[in-house]
């Protein structure tokens, strides 16, 4: 016999401590991966923050050079170097102009308009050595960016090399969601964008900044991390599912090994608590009109882990440790509880299974009592069927208990009747009031003829003896005419229904279409 899984703790604590670790699980694997992207992002950003920095310092690069080979050219007189300063121009990728500026610091050369009059230019003030302007008299929104480099020679003081907003907002541009870039320089900012504008300031993003080594200008990093952690788990869920999987597996690991470290008798004492023991039902079915006229209740373990278990596997076990009382006691209470209120017709008949344990017990009666309390008066036939499974001890205090239980109107039957040593010594010294044939000899009507003459004989006896007769284990319909013509009373098997739920039992059950019919019909002619 495999005995199911055992466990010593209460529901929710089972729950609790089942979740927890599952749970602990998942939040440090969620952590260890939020790290790892987090570090991963980190380096990204760090990576083309420190890129894009490199990229912008290349053009100034340009630019100086450009602006440095103009300075060396002998002569800077502006009708001399013009033709010069527009080729350069022209031939230098991210240089839009130059000027060159005279001692007194005025412009009097310009690559855009060539030589005129020296003048103070309102434009890019000379002294700075870098400058971001807005835009210039000719493209007033278009930002530009100025350097300035000192000439080491007599005659100028120095030229303002101009590049172009356009080759630096290239630069900027981000790879990143919910990252971007900014070039800084002084007071003044040009976003990837090619706008003068410097970040906005917003909940959850931070700013870091890079600092030329070269030049007087920073690259800004504007990012939002928990933006960008957000959006890397949208992308790579599939280590968040494989997380979750691993931790509801887990989970369900240490569920199964809690469930199976206690002791058996506590198990069981733990299925009572949280009723886990439930009642089934199987049709008995009235012999003459061949309705339903009653049901069996046959318990069920509906184990957490283990699902649905048949008796045979625990009831052994429950009778041998003195369990079985609270768990009859218990289905007893759920029966009663669920039936009690549905409205059975008059006569139905309900038989439970009790041990010898129970028999010995004083407290079946009451259990009886509060059973049939449960249901309107003299609505069910309450029959408690006794098995052979443990010997039944005869003598005065069960008669006395048999007399209080037929006193409150309960039958007692005997169940498997002809499969036990004891069978008919019970007959002789215990008031009985049924038999129930145990289903071999039903399964040998029609084959096995020893089967059909113990049959007969245990049918000629309760006749003789004015017992009713139960045969159970009805599967065919030869069976089931031959029982109808020998003397059964009521018959029982998987010919009319296999053991059910409560609820199922109710939904099937046939006097819901007669509600007026009466089903005591059967053990009514069996008494009279
Ligand atoms: N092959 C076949 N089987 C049929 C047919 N009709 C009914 N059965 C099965 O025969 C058993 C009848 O119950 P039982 O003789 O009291 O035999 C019961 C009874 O001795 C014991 N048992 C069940 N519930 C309780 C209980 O609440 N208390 C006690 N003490 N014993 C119980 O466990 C035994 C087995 O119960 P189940 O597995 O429910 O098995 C049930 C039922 O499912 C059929 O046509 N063919």
């Amino acid at each position: 016999m495999q005995f199911p899984s055992l466990e010593p703790l209460g529901r929710s604590q089972r729950i609790l401590l089942t979740m927890l670790p599952g749970l602990a699980l998942f939040v440090l694997g969620g952590l260890l991966m939020l790290y790892q992207f987090y570090s991963d992002i980190q380096h990204t950003l760090e990576a083309q923050h420190a890129y894009k920095l490199t990229k912008i310092e290349q053009i100034l690069d340009q630019a100086q050079k450009t602006g440095e080979g103009m300075l060396q050219q002998p002569n800077l007189d502006c009708h001399t170097i013009y033709p010069e300063i527009r080729r350069q121009v022209t031939i230098q990728s991210y240089v839009r102009s130059m000027r060159l500026i005279d001692r007194e610091g005025r412009v009097y050369c310009d690559s855009v308009i060539g030589w005129h009059t020296p003048l103070y230019s309102q434009e890019y003030p000379p002294e700075q050595r870098l400058q971001l302007w807005r835009g210039n008299r000719l493209s007033p929104w278009h930002p530009l960016l100025i350097l300035r480099l000192e000439a080491k020679r007599s005659d100028i003081s120095g030229i303002q090399v101009v590049v172009d907003s356009d080759y630096l907002k290239d630069r900027l541009a981000h790879l990143e969601e919910y990252s971007w870039f900014y070039l800084q320089v002084g007071e003044h900012w040009l976003d990837e964008e090619g706008g003068m504008t410097s970040p906005p300031d917003r909940p959850y993003w931070q700013q870091r900044s890079l600092h030329s080594t070269y030049y007087p200008l920073a690259i800004v990093m504007d990012y939002s991390m928990p933006h960008l952690l957000l959006h890397r788990l949208g992308q790579e869920p599939d280590q968040l599912i494989l997380l979750l999987l691993f931790s509801a597996t887990f989970s369900w690991g240490f569920h199964r090994l809690l469930l199976r470290s206690g002791a058996p008798s506590r198990e069981l004492q733990r299925a009572v608590r949280q009723q886990e023991f439930i009642p089934y039902l199987q049709p008995l079915v009235d012999a003459n009109s061949l309705q339903w006229c009653g049901a069996e209740v046959l318990m069920r373990w509906q184990h957490p882990v283990d699902g649905m278990v048949l008796p045979d596997l625990f009831i052994p076990f429950a009778e041998s440790t003195g369990h079985i009382v609270p768990m009859t006691r218990s289905l007893m209470q759920q029966t009663a509880a669920q039936l009690g209120k549905a409205g059975l017709p008059s006569g139905f008949k309900i038989s439970i299974n009790v041990s010898a344990a129970h028999v010995a017990d004083a407290s079946l009666p009451a259990d009886c009592a509060a059973f049939l309390a449960a249901f309107p008066p003299d609505t069910i036939q309450l029959t408690l069927e006794l098995t052979e499974r443990e010997l039944i001890a005869t003598g005065p205090p069960t008669d006395a208990l048999l007399s209080q239980l037929h006193a409150l109107g309960v039958r007692i039957a005997i169940d498997d009747f002809g499969t036990g040593h004891s069978s008919l010594s019970y007959l002789q010294k215990m008031d009985v009031d049924e038999l129930k044939i145990d289903r071999s000899f039903v399964a040998g009507i029609g084959s096995d003829s020893l089967s059909a003459d113990i049959l007969d004989s245990i049918l000629q006896l309760a006749a003789k003896l004015g017992l009713a007769v139960v045969a159970e284990g009805v599967e065919s319909g030869a069976q089931e005419e031959y029982l109808c013509r020998h003397g059964a009373h009521l018959l029982q098997g998987y010919r009319y229904a296999k053991p059910m739920p409560i609820s199922e039992f109710l939904h099937r059950s046939e006097w819901h279409n007669h509600p007026s019919q009466s089903v005591g019909k059967a053990m009514a002619d069996t008494h009279s």
